[in-house]
């Protein structure tokens, strides 16, 4: 269950109306921008959240136009606790970060401090137009989204709690040390203000936690140290709006428990729907996702846990989680009590789930005594896993990295230019692509999978404006366009808002950094203009194509409005040897006729596919590497036949597809040959080795992603009284893939370097190996995940098996392994007779 936060509105109930005429004339005059001079208002309500009631407000101008519409935030009527409900405070915290941070908050534009316009102080913000999902379980929500969700939550968390309070002016705001102590306290004396003789039932086991509580306060709160600042105090999912179509959030709401003190709490708090599910309802179990199982998608706690963490850069929560649970519970047992007290007076704003909050107020305090009497409440892992955890393993690597580049010597030390890419590209595909996943998955099995999923045009918009476009380009290549479409002051407009069309100026290695994180998701690589066979393709018309070829392939090409195909292999001869090609490419006048029939032309099933570039024979006469040619064959010319889309391992790889094609007397203008008749296998040296390489560095990072999965799900799942990462046989099979995707990352990189130093001829032993050894350590990584995974790493629940299919076929694919071994050996023998 999902909900905008305009189907969260409802009518004013008439016991909460306000007076409207007192409120406009306040607008008018305090609220920077409102509608004026006489605008008409209109008020509806939240009907979700039980504390300070909050109403929307509609205006439009006199003349008409799109209504405004703004947030009010109010103090209930009636008797109220004293310090509860502070909305003077809600609005300092969030002008302050609003203001001075990066923190999504709505914007504030006033505060009335008058009770005498409304009847209590309020104050105006922001309508934030998203999502808030009221329950923690995320019904009716994909398994990716889910965790998408989760993550970003506890991202956002770690963004508040990183708050430089003495920066943004709120150093005041409360006092950091002894914050649980006071809290206990506080929430004491609000539980028995709201229970006892002609209240609710006050229930013994609430004030005996109290006692327990007391007694088990950690050491740390004491001081107003490192894990102290910026507390939510009421940190949960429906406290945030996300963003309507992105996973992530856009506003944290309801700051009304917000003070200084132990952050500690607030994780504690937001990691409760694993502990209980509190949602006031007649329900009489209130087991959370430890009892009734996490639904899919949702991380595990200690995932949950090592985000934060990572991001708040702050140790691992073990020693003391007993207690921050427990307080937790205490804590939402006193609110939950406070609620069910306002409601038996008739004034709780939330309405009619309210008169469930006591019986919820008993159940949490149950539950934290038998959270209590567990024995083990939280994985205590040894220092060095906790560390791994504590950064947690992306966050590990990242690390690394940076620490790498700044010592910025050594032979493969990224420069800072690569490493700023590479960073921009981890986030692009952490927060863009990984959580489009199982939609894009979703889609390409649908009836609709040859048509193009419409975020992927979108992404590929995002992605060029943010400069990840074309990276693959190296600068010998560009240079040459560039020349060719520039150099006469022609009038070719690359039609784009950037000049990244002729890529980054990146040399070969330089891609390799980037291109491992594309390799990472199947999906990335056409996202940023990089993916097979298109990068091989434009790299033909760089380096090959005449400026007219240029002009009316290359350009779309680069702009990624069209998408293209490389038509060699044919299915009656071996192609790996490609002197067995028969597609016969004749001359007559001024056209080629074309005859033959092609498989496994990858991307041909795409809509957006346009143009092929075909291999054949010219001259069936000519010495054995002179017969070939490669031409350009416009898809739509006639006797062209795309005769069925071929299935690796039952994975079609819909929209883009592999297309058994036929060529019946297909008639092509003599200018799209490329090169020269007889010069396909030269064309072929210089178009198979960069992306022969590209592959590989693909492979590096879908077997990291193998890695960073494999090693996610052991730390998570037990088996056999243990974490499968604890099970001996586990760490050792994960060391050697370690070991196996380094020394393939190593190859890869120097191949990479030598084709950028010596070139495609020189390098081809090199390349040779690369192409050899990728595949191959992906196949093990990947296996290795998928069988940490069991049943479902074999499914197409996670990503494992399609980037284990696709890893498969390159060992056929750009040349069987059995080709690239010969050329190892052969070079290795000639430079013994040498
Ligand atoms: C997913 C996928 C995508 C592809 N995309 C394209 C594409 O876009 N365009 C395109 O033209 N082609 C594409 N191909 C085809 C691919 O390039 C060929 O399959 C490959 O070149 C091998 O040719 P073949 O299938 O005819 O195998 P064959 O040449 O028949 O070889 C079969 C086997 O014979 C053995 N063998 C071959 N040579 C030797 C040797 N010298 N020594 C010892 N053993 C040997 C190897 O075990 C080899 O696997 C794709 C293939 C796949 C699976």
């Amino acid at each position: 269950m999902t909900k905008l936060t305009s189907e969260l509105l409802r009518p004013v109930v008439p016991a909460a109306a306000l007076d409207e005429a007192a409120l406009l004339r306040y607008l008018v005059a305090n609220v920077p921008g409102f509608p004026g001079p006489a605008p008409a208002l209109s008020l509806t309500q939240f009907g979700h959240g039980q504390s300070n009631p909050t109403y929307c407000i509609h205006a439009s101008a006199p003349g008409g136009g799109q209504p405004r519409r703004y947030v009010l935030r109010k103090k209930p009527p009636g008797a109220i606790l004293q310090s509860a409900h502070a909305v003077e405070r809600e609005y300092q915290v969030l002008k302050a970060l609003g203001d001075h941070t990066d923190v999504p908050v709505p914007k504030v534009y006033c505060l009335c401090t008058d009770a005498s316009v409304i009847g209590t102080p309020f104050y105006i913000m922001e309508y934030l137009e998203g999502i808030i999902y009221p329950d923690s379980a995320l019904p009716g929500v994909t398994p990716s989204k889910r965790r998408a969700i989760y993550l970003s939550t506890a991202k956002t968390l770690a963004a508040i709690h990183k708050v430089d309070i003495n920066a943004i002016g709120l150093q005041k705001y409360g006092r950091r040390d002894n914050y649980c102590k006071r809290q206990v306290e506080r929430w004491e004396r609000q539980y028995l203000a709201s229970t006892g003789e002609g209240k609710p039932a006050r229930y013994q086991r609430m004030l005996d936690l109290a006692r327990w509580l007391k007694e088990h306060v950690p050491e740390e709160d004491s001081s107003p140290g490192p894990g102290t600042g910026l507390v939510h105090g009421d940190y949960r999912p429906d406290n945030l709006v996300f963003h309507p179509t992105e996973d992530r959030v856009i506003g944290v709401i309801d700051w009304e428990l917000s003070t200084l003190g132990n952050q500690m709490c607030d994780v504690a708090y937001s990691c409760l729907p694993y502990i209980i599910d509190a949602a006031p309802s007649a329900r009489t179990s209130y087991g959370g996702f430890q009892d009734t199982g996490i639904p899919d998608g949702i991380p595990q706690l200690e995932e949950y846990l090592s985000i934060y963490c990572s991001f708040a850069a702050r140790p691992w929560p073990a020693a003391n989680w007993k207690f921050y649970i427990a307080f937790s519970l205490f804590r939402g047992a006193s609110i939950y009590a406070g609620v069910y007290h306002r409601w038996t007076m008739g004034n709780a704003s939330g309405g009619e789930r309210a008169k469930f909050a006591g019986r919820v107020a008993n159940a949490m305090i149950d539950c934290a005594w038998d959270f209590i009497n567990r024995v083990n409440v939280l994985q205590e892992l040894p220092s060095k896993g906790s560390q791994v955890l504590g950064a947690s393993w992306q966050e590990f690597h990242r690390e690394e990295e940076s620490s790498t580049s700044e010592k910025n010597q050594g032979k493969f030390v990224p420069s800072e230019k690569v490493m700023q890419l590479r960073k921009k590209l981890i986030k692009f595909i952490e927060d863009h692509i990984y959580p489009m996943e199982a939609e894009f998955y979703k889609h390409a099995q649908s009836t609709s999978r040859w048509t193009i999923h419409p975020e992927e045009e979108n992404l590929k918009a995002l992605a060029k404006k943010e400069g990840l476009w074309n990276l693959f380009i190296p600068l010998d290549s560009a240079a040459r366009a560039r020349k060719l479409l520039f150099e006469d002051h022609s009038q070719i407009s690359l039609g784009s808002s950037n000049n990244l069309l002729l890529g980054a100026g990146l040399t070969n290695l330089e891609y390799g950094y980037l291109c491992e994180i594309m390799g990472r998701s199947v999906w990335a690589p056409q996202i940023f203009n990089c993916g097979a066979p298109d990068t091989g393709n434009m790299e033909v018309l760089l380096r090959y194509g005449t400026k007219e070829q240029q002009k009316q392939w290359l350009v779309p090409l680069l702009e990624g409005t069209i998408r293209s195909g490389f038509a060699m292999t044919e299915p009656q001869v071996a192609s790996s040897d490609a002197t067995n090609i028969e597609c016969s490419i004749s001359r007559q006048g001024d056209f080629y006729v074309i005859n033959g029939r092609k498989w496994w032309t990858s991307g041909a099933m795409d809509p957006r596919c346009k143009i092929l570039i075909l291999m054949g024979k010219t001259d069936f006469s000519a010495p054995k590497h002179k017969q070939q040619s490669m031409i350009l064959v416009d898809i739509n010319t006639p006797g062209v036949q795309i005769k069925r889309p071929l299935l690796v391992f039952g994975f079609d790889d819909a929209p883009h597809g592999h297309a058994e094609i036929t060529f019946e007397n297909v008639r092509v203008p003599v200018t799209n040959i490329l090169l020269g008749e007889g010069r396909g296998f030269e064309i072929a040296q210089g178009r198979l080795g960069p992306g022969r390489l590209h592959h590989c560095m693909r492979l590096v990072g879908a077997a990291e992603r193998g890695m960073n999965l494999m090693v996610e799900r052991a730390l998570n799942r037990t088996a056999f009284g243990k974490r499968i990462a604890q099970h001996g046989s586990f760490l050792s099979d994960l060391a050697k893939c370690r070991i196996e995707l380094e020394q393939a990352r190593l190859l890869v990189l120097e191949a990479a370097d030598q084709l950028d130093r010596h070139g495609n001829k020189k390098a081809r032993g090199i390349l040779a190996m690369a192409k050899v050894a990728a595949p191959n350590m992906a196949l093990k990584v990947l296996d290795m995940a998928m069988q940490v995974h069991g049943a479902a790493g074999v499914s197409s629940d996670t990503v494992l098996s399609h980037l284990w299919a696709t890893a498969r076929t390159l060992r056929i694919a750009d040349g069987p392994d059995e080709v690239h071994l010969g050329t190892i050996a052969k070079l290795e023998l000639r430079r013994a007779r040498l």
